[in-house]
């Protein structure tokens, strides 16, 4: 989908990836080059040794401690960092910069009481990447702030996320704080990217979701709350970019109520908003946390108890707040609620602050509330509380409720969640461990491949730089090299006799408890629901000797990436890619080109209709063949019904006569051609969907095969669709607009034009957002068109709603589009 037009530096880079047309002011590219320039990345390499291996991708040579083998980052001068005071707050120890033999290899095994599996989740431009990075450098990973407008972040290492200055893959971070593991997830908030949150949040023990405080909670928060609320992932939340005009802590608070429905814990208030934002207050601590104004990178800050004599109005604020606070948590939380009221019922400023954070951590992970801190990543204020918060409200792996680890009885479990190709390496999976130890150089079986499979090698990752490893123990996330089948989703266990002990106790377990058996011989984690793609192009190698590479590298980001689908159009024998938006498709056509050095064509971008019927059809059809000396005969005769319910296979169902006989092989070839012929429909071609085919009878001659009976019935059913009434279904966008009020005329009048439906106009603090529905194939381009009616003022956001039938007009004139060729 396109994405939104904005008004930050970073759009302007954004605008620039466009084309010639959007290029950025002369001073600005010329200032990029510069930047490119070796004698930039010289200049960066005294600030930053890891810069520089991230930025020019060198390989970095092994070695050895205690016989375990790592990777080494070569030293930069002690002295080398940033200019500023020294004095250090707040920080942790320095994490892996230079050959720091201990923290390697005490980064080797934490115990798991201090490991925080967390995300970083939020709506596009909220932050995250911004926030990731002043993490990492105060917890002593890098040694410069890096910037995502100036395309020079850790966590977005991918060409096309720093030119765009957008997250597009989700990047595993690895940092120590205070004596905890930190593995962090910087997830992308582009709605084409939604698979790539989830797939993270099925991981992860706990998340940050980050919010821009002038806007509260945007359409992308939503979407990615939900998907935490599926896997039950305890959150804190964020307010970023207070320092931004219109940034409003009430407001934003009163929005995460309103919409996420959630009960916000308020541990933190800001001292002074958008220009006047200095710092926060620890409602907990009764303490305000102000940043030194000429600390260049933020490290340098200052906590001190607020005093009736220097800052009256602020203490009665902040006691009112704590009060506030021991009673939200005393009524969701029984122990806390008794020590409250036995106790400390007098006088709530007795009570400890260790007592309320103990009790805060238990309600966060009971889900019932969540805390909300403040600050501004970008002016580098309140992120170092953020870490704490972290490592103080959100669970260890330990933590969490995991109910199939007691299946596995200490043996390893592990979830492959994510494949990366390296070109070197070949395939690297990323796990994450939930019982037992991952070793290299061991064989594993995969359950859900049903294969076993060898890994070599065992790497900590630090975004596109890896540490290697000699184990990897319960509650940890790694990348594996070796691992070939290992496809997103799969469960890794031990060997196939740990599955099926597994798969035994699984199974008695159910007996016990009296639930139904079933799918017990298989005991896998859950995987990830994959979307169905909603654009679809041809795609075309640069000359037909080319094209296995082409099926190569199509092959090797799909296993990457899920929700790319790819084909072969049967009719044309041209290959189709399928994706989530025009940003998905786009990004893959780059890196196809980056990556494998191979220029590719695009055909024109379209939409992924469907098709259905609305009118029942009974056809019949024999096939007689004969092959060698063999005759295959079938005759079959069926009748398609539309069905109410969204099904997206067809239903299949039997007649009486038909089933009582029927056998399962030829069962299951009459269900392979239903669902083939439902493949493509007969109007666009489009798959059909919420049908059911009813077979009536069914004729076989002896020594007829299976695939001759799926065969016929693939054609018959395709007679029967064609006889039916047919409609198309075309994909609904929720569509959210953030126009300032002065624009909303020319959006409300454009949007009419595209069939848009508005359903209503919300105020958000100085901006109006129209919300609404719009058929796909009315917005491609819509960025483009947005910037231009709004002088660049606006954004959007736009996610797959439903499939709604056309109405008879639109469908016939698309129909004639199509049959125009057009
Ligand atoms: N004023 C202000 N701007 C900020 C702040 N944090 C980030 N920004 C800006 O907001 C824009 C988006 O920042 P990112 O960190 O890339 O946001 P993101 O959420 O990672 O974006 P995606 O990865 O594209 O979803 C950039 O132009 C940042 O400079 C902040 O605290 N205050």
């Amino acid at each position: 989908m396109p994405w939104g037009t904005r008004r930050s530096r970073k759009s302007r880079r954004r605008l620039a990836a466009l084309g010639p047309s959007a290029a950025p002011a002369p001073a600005r590219a010329a200032e990029r080059c510069q930047r490119r320039s070796p004698d930039y990345i010289l200049q960066k390499s005294k600030m930053s040794n890891l810069r520089i291996l991230s930025l020019s991708q060198k390989r970095i040579s092994n070695l050895r401690i205690n016989n375990a083998c790592c990777c080494e980052i070569p030293a930069g001068p002690r002295g080398s960092g940033p200019p500023g005071p020294l004095r250090t707050c707040y920080s942790s120890q320095a994490g892996l910069v230079g050959n720091d033999v201990k923290s390697l290899h005490a980064i080797i095994n934490p115990p798991v009481a201090k490991i925080r599996n967390i995300g970083i989740m939020a709506h596009i431009d909220a932050g995250k990447t911004t926030t990731t990075e002043r993490i990492l450098y105060y917890s002593g990973y890098t040694r410069s702030l890096g910037d995502v407008d100036d395309g020079d972040t850790v966590t977005d290492f991918m060409a096309q996320e720093r030119e765009r200055g957008i997250t597009i893959q989700s990047a595993a971070v690895t940092f120590d704080w205070k004596g905890h593991r930190v593995n962090l997830i910087d997830t992308p908030g582009h709605v084409d990217f939604t698979l790539e949150v989830e797939r993270c949040l099925r991981v992860l023990d706990g998340a940050v979701a980050v919010f821009d405080a002038s806007a509260g909670v945007e359409a992308q928060s939503l979407t990615v709350w939900r998907q935490a609320d599926k896997h039950r992932v305890p959150r804190i939340c964020f307010l970023n970019k207070m320092d931004k005009t219109g940034a409003s802590f009430k407001y934003a608070v009163g929005s995460i109520r309103e919409k996420l429905n959630a009960r916000p814990l308020l541990l933190q208030l800001p001292i002074g908003e958008a220009k006047t934002f200095r710092g926060v207050v620890d409602v907990v601590r009764k303490e305000k946390l102000l940043w030194n104004p000429s600390s260049a990178d933020g490290r340098d800050f200052e906590r001190k108890p607020l005093l009736e004599t220097s800052d009256p109005e602020l203490l009665r604020e902040t006691t009112a707040a704590r009060n506030a606070l021991i009673e939200q948590v005393a009524d969701l939380d029984d122990e806390f609620a008794g020590l409250v009221l036995g106790e400390f019922s007098e006088d709530f400023d007795l009570l400890p602050a260790e007592k309320l954070q103990t009790a805060i951590h238990r309600v966060t992970l009971a889900q019932t509330a969540v805390p909300v801190l403040c600050g501004s990543a970008l002016r580098n204020k309140g992120i170092q509380p953020l870490v704490d918060a972290v490592t103080m409200y959100l669970p260890s792996p330990e933590e969490r409720n995991y109910e199939f680890l007691r299946w596995y009885e200490g043996d390893l479990c592990a979830l492959a969640f994510k494949v990366l190709h390296d070109k070197h390496r070949g395939p690297l999976v990323l796990v994450r461990v939930y019982s037992g130890t991952l070793k290299p150089q061991s064989a594993v079986h995969n359950i859900s491949g049903n294969c076993t499979e060898r890994i070599s090698r065992l790497l900590l990752p630090f975004a596109d730089q890896h540490i290697e490893i000699p184990a990897l123990t319960a509650g940890n996330i790694a990348l594996t090299v070796g691992l070939k089948q290992t496809a997103t989703g799969d469960t890794i266990v031990s060997s196939k006799s740990s599955a099926l002990a597994a798969a035994r106790r699984a199974e008695r377990e159910r007996e016990g408890q009296h639930r139904p058996a079933g799918g017990a011989e298989r005991p896998l984690l859950a995987g990830v629901e994959i979307p169905e793609p909603v654009f679809f192009c041809t795609i075309e190698p640069p000359s037909v000797a080319r094209q296995p590479d082409l099926d190569h590298a199509l092959q090797c980001l799909q296993r990457e990436d899920p929700s790319l689908k790819v084909r072969l159009d049967p009719e044309s024998g041209q290959t189709v890619l399928c994706g989530m938006g025009e940003l998905h498709i786009e990004i893959i056509h780059d890196r196809i080109r980056r990556e494998y050095g191979l220029e590719t064509f695009l055909g024109p971008l379209q939409v992924a209709y469907r098709e259905t019927i609305v009118s029942a059809a009974r056809a019949t059809d024999t096939l007689d063949k004969t092959v060698g000396d063999r005759r295959h005969l079938v005759t079959v005769e069926l009748e398609a019904q539309p069905v109410g319910t969204s099904s997206a296979a067809p239903v299949a169902r039997f007649s009486e006569s038909v089933s009582k006989d029927l056998l399962r092989a030829s069962q299951e070839a009459i269900e392979n051609g239903l669902h083939s012929a439902c493949l493509q429909g007969p109007l666009l071609g489009s798959p059909v969907q919420d049908v059911a085919i009813t077979v009536h009878s069914l004729t076989v001659h002896p020594g007829t095969s299976t695939t001759m009976i799926s065969a016929c019935v693939s054609r018959c059913v395709q007679k029967a669709l064609k006889k039916a009434d047919k409609q198309i279904l075309e994909p609904l966008m929720k569509l959210e607009v953030t126009v300032t009020g002065d624009y909303l005329s020319p959006v409300l009048a454009d949007l009419a034009q595209r069939r848009g439906s508005i359903q209503e106009i919300q105020t958000r603090q100085d901006n109006r957002v129209v919300i609404g529905f719009v058929p796909l194939a009315e917005v491609m381009g819509y960025s483009t068109v947005l910037r231009t009616l709004t002088s660049g003022s606006a954004s959007f956001a736009l996610e797959l709603s439903s499939y709604q039938a056309m109405n008879p007009q639109d469908q016939s004139a698309l129909l004639s589009r199509k049959s125009g060729g057009l």
